[in-house]
C-alpha cells in the first residue's frame, strides 16, 4: 500500500499529517531551511534534507544562461531531493518581480509603479499568468511577488516595486496573485494556500508589513504609525492576497514602532496567522535573522530563536545553513523552541508543497520553454507599457498640443542617456540585482521603437549626448525627443534624498528645449524633481517609469496609435523638502496630484 502522503487523491491535510508523522527532527528542520544556489549541490540537499533553494538577484547558472540551462540546474537539485528517504521535493524560489527578470530572454514587464498607473487589475492578472509560465519554464515553482508595499516616501530605494501610495490601488492590483497562482474557486477557504496547476507558481505577498512606510523612506528602517494606520495603509492588501489564497508571505526587514518584523510575534503570528487565518507559510528575507542583532550576525542562535518563535516558518538563510540547522536543533533540544512550533512551520511548508502539486510534478515541464519571451507575452508587455505612461504636459497651451508627434517630418533628433539603453529601460531586478546598462537581454529600446514607428522618409538622428554641431544646427530638426532618467538600482542602494535627474539630464533638456520643440521622456522608479527646468522648457513631458523590454508600447502612444490612459499612482512633489507627501495628508501641495494624467482629449 502506498502511504497516504504519496497518494495524490488523498486530502491535502491527511497527506500533511501522515508525512509529518514520519519525519525526524533533522528532516523537519531541513524543510525550514532555504539555501542559495551558490552553496547548493545534490549532496548538500540530501545530507541536510533541504526544503528550498533560491537564487539571489543576478545569481545565474552562468551569464546569459538560457531557460533550459536554468531548468537543468533546478531539476538537478530536485532529483537529489527526490532521492532522499521520504522523497520530499524542494520548492525553488526566484524574484520574478516584473517578468522572470533573472533569466536571459524572458519578457520584462513594467515595474510595479508603472503598473500602478494603469489601474487595470485584469491586466496585472494577465501579467501574472504570463510570468508564471516563464517561471515554470525555467524550473522554478515560486515567485517572490507581488510586493504590496505602500509607497509613502519616494526617497525609498524600492519605490518602483510598489504599485502606489494608495492602499486601494494596491488592493486592486494584488490580482497578480490570481495571475501567478490561478484563480481559486469562490468556495475556497480564506487564507488557505491555492495553486491551480502546472502552469502556475506559488506567489509571495511581501514584505509583511509596513515595508514602504519607513521613516524618510530609509530602506529596512522603522515604520512609526499607529496600529490603525498600519492596518489601513499597509495591512489592507494582505487581506486581498489571503482572499486569493496566497501561499506564502515574506516578512519585512523593517520595523514597526521599533520592533523588527522578523521577531514580532504579535504581527507574524497573532495577527497574520491567528486573526487573519493565514494557512500558508512565512518566509524570512535574506539574512534577515543576522539583522536582528548588533553587530550583524552576532548571537545568531538567539536570532534563530526569536524569529522562529515569532512565526517565521522558513528561513532564507541563505549561505550558513549548517549554523542555522545546528542552532535550531539545539534550540529544540533545549526546549527554547517547542516541537509544536516546528511542527506548525513544517505543516505549513508541506501544505504549500502538496497544494502546489510538487509531489506529482516535481520536475520542469519542458513543453513550456516556448513561452519564454514569446510574441504573445511581449504583446501583453507592450499593452502594459502603453497603459502605464502618464502624460504630464502636452504643449505650452492646450490650443496646440505637441503630442501626438508627426511621424512623417523630415528629420528628428533622438538624444539622452536613456534613449537606447535596454538596461536603463528595465531598471533594477533585471538580469542583475541592481540592474545593468546596455543591451542586456532581448528587447526593444525606445530608439529602436522610434525608428520602427516613423515614416520611411523621416530621418532619425541619434546622439546619446547632443554634439556641438548638432546644437549649432538644431533648425535642421522638426523636433527632439530627449530620454533621461534614473540609472538602475535596488534596495538600500536606491535610497536617495535629492531625487534629481541623474547624468545631467537637465542640461541635455535645457540645451535643446529653448531652441526646438522637445518631448522629454523620463525613465524613473519614482517622481523626481522637475522644476524649474524640465517642466517649463519641455514642450511635452511623459513619465514612462521603468517600462521593461517592450519599447514599442511608448511609440504606440507618443505617435498617436493609442491614447494616454495612465494616472499617477503616487503624488508628484515639487521639492523634496515637502516629503513625505501623500494625498491623504492634511496639507497637500503637489506639483501633480495622485491620479493626474492628461490624454489627447483632455483640455
Ligand atoms: O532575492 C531574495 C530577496 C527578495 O525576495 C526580497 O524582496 C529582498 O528584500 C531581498 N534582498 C536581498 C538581499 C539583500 C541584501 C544583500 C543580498 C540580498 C535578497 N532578497
Amino acid at each position: 500500500e502506498t502511504c497516504v502522503y504519496k497518494n495524490k487523491d488523498a486530502p491535502v491535510e491527511a497527506r500533511v499529517k501522515d508525512l509529518l508523522s514520519r519525519m525526524t527532527l533533522p528532516e523537519k528542520i531541513g524543510q525550514m531551511t532555504q539555501i542559495e544556489r551558490v552553496v547548493t549541490t545534490p549532496p548538500v540537499i540530501t545530507d541536510n534534507f533541504i526544503g528550498s533553494v533560491l537564487n539571489g538577484g543576478g545569481s545565474w547558472p552562468f551569464e546569459d544562461a538560457k531557460t533550459s540551462d536554468w531548468a537543468d540546474m533546478i531539476d538537478g537539485y530536485q532529483n537529489a531531493a527526490l532521492a532522499s528517504r521520504l522523497g520530499i521535493p524542494i520548492i525553488y524560489g526566484i524574484d520574478a518581480v516584473h517578468g522572470n527578470n533573472n533569466v536571459y530572454g524572458a519578457t520584462i514587464f513594467p515595474h510595479n509603479i508603472g503598473l500602478g498607473a494603469t489601474r487595470d487589475a485584469d491586466l496585472i492578472r494577465r501579467i501574472g499568468a504570463a510570468t508564471a509560465l516563464e517561471v515554470r519554464a525555467c524550473g522554478a515553482h515560486w515567485a517572490f511577488a507581488p510586493c504590496v508595499a505602500a509607497l509613502r516616501d519616494p526617497r525609498w530605494g524600492r519605490s518602483y516595486e510598489s504599485y502606489s501610495e494608495d492602499p486601494d490601488i494596491i488592493c486592486e492590483l494584488s490580482s497578480l496573485v490570481s495571475g501567478l497562482q490561478g484563480e481559486p474557486p469562490k468556495e475556497h477557504p480564506n487564507g488557505y494556500p491555492f495553486l491551480a496547476g502546472r502552469n502556475n507558481v506559488v506567489a509571495c505577498a511581501k514584505h509583511f508589513v509596513g515595508d514602504g512606510g519607513t521613516d524618510k523612506g530609509i530602506n529596512e528602517g522603522n515604520t512609526i504609525v499607529s496600529y490603525e494606520e498600519l492596518e489601513k495603509i499597509h495591512l489592507a492588501p494582505y487581506l486581498n492576497c489571503l482572499a486569493q489564497g496566497v501561499s506564502t508571505v515574506m516578512a519585512s526587514y523593517s520595523s514597526w514602532n521599533g520592533n523588527k518584523l522578523h521577531s514580532d510575534y504579535f504581527l507574524l503570528t497573532e495577527l497574520l496567522k491567528q486573526k487573519l487565518g493565514f494557512k500558508g507559510f512565512v518566509i524570512s528575507d535574506w539574512e534577515a535573522l543576522e539583522r536582528l542583532s548588533e553587530p550583524f550576525g552576532s548571537n545568531y542562535r538567539n536570532c534563530v530563536k526569536i524569529s522562529v518563535n515569532a512565526g517565521v516558518d522558513m528561513v532564507m538563510v541563505p549561505f550558513k545553513y549548517e549554523q542555522f540547522i545546528k542552532d535550531l536543533t539545539d534550540l529544540v533540544e533545549s526546549g527554547e523552541v517547542t516541537m509544536s512550533r516546528i511542527d506548525d512551520a513544517v505543516e505549513r511548508i508541506l501544505r504549500v508543497k502538496f497544494v502546489a502539486g510538487l509531489f506529482e510534478h516535481p520536475l520542469t515541464d519542458r513543453s513550456l520553454l516556448g513561452t519564454v519571451g514569446c510574441k504573445e507575452h511581449r504583446e501583453l508587455a507592450r499593452e502594459s507599457v502603453r497603459k502605464s505612461l502618464v502624460l504630464l504636459k502636452n504643449g505650452t497651451n492646450s490650443a496646440k498640443p505637441f503630442l501626438p508627434l508627426d511621424r512623417n517630418v523630415k528629420r528628428i533628433l533622438v538624444t539622452g542617456t536613456h534613449a537606447d539603453d535596454l538596461g536603463y529601460q528595465c531598471g533594477g531586478w533585471t538580469k542583475a540585482w541592481f540592474g545593468l546598462s546596455g543591451r542586456i537581454t532581448i528587447g526593444t529600446t525606445l530608439l529602436d521603437a522610434i525608428k520602427e514607428a516613423v515614416g520611411d522618409k523621416t530621418e532619425v538622428i541619434y546622439e546619446k549626448t547632443p554634439s556641438e554641431e548638432t546644437l549649432a544646427s538644431l533648425q535642421r530638426f522638426s523636433y527632439a525627443i530627449v530620454v533621461v532618467g534614473e540609472t538602475p538600482y535596488a534596495e538600500t542602494l536606491g535610497d536617495n534624498s535629492e531625487l534629481t535627474i541623474p547624468l545631467n539630464g537637465n542640461d541635455i533638456v535645457t540645451a535643446l528645449a529653448e531652441k526646438i520643440p522637445t518631448l522629454v521622456v523620463l525613465f524613473s522608479g519614482r517622481p523626481l524633481v522637475l522644476e524649474p527646468l524640465v517642466l517649463e522648457k519641455a514642450e511635452a513631458l511623459v513619465a514612462a517609469w521603468l517600462p521593461g523590454t517592450e519599447g514599442q508600447g511608448m511609440t504606440d502612444v507618443i505617435f498617436g496609435d493609442y491614447d494616454f490612459e495612465g494616472k499617477l499612482p503616487v503624488s508628484w512633489f515639487k521639492r523634496v523638502d515637502q516629503l513625505p507627501l501623500t494625498a491623504d495628508a492634511n496639507s497637500y501641495d503637489p506639483l501633480f496630484p495622485l491620479g493626474f494624467g492628461l490624454n489627447y482629449n483632455s483640455g
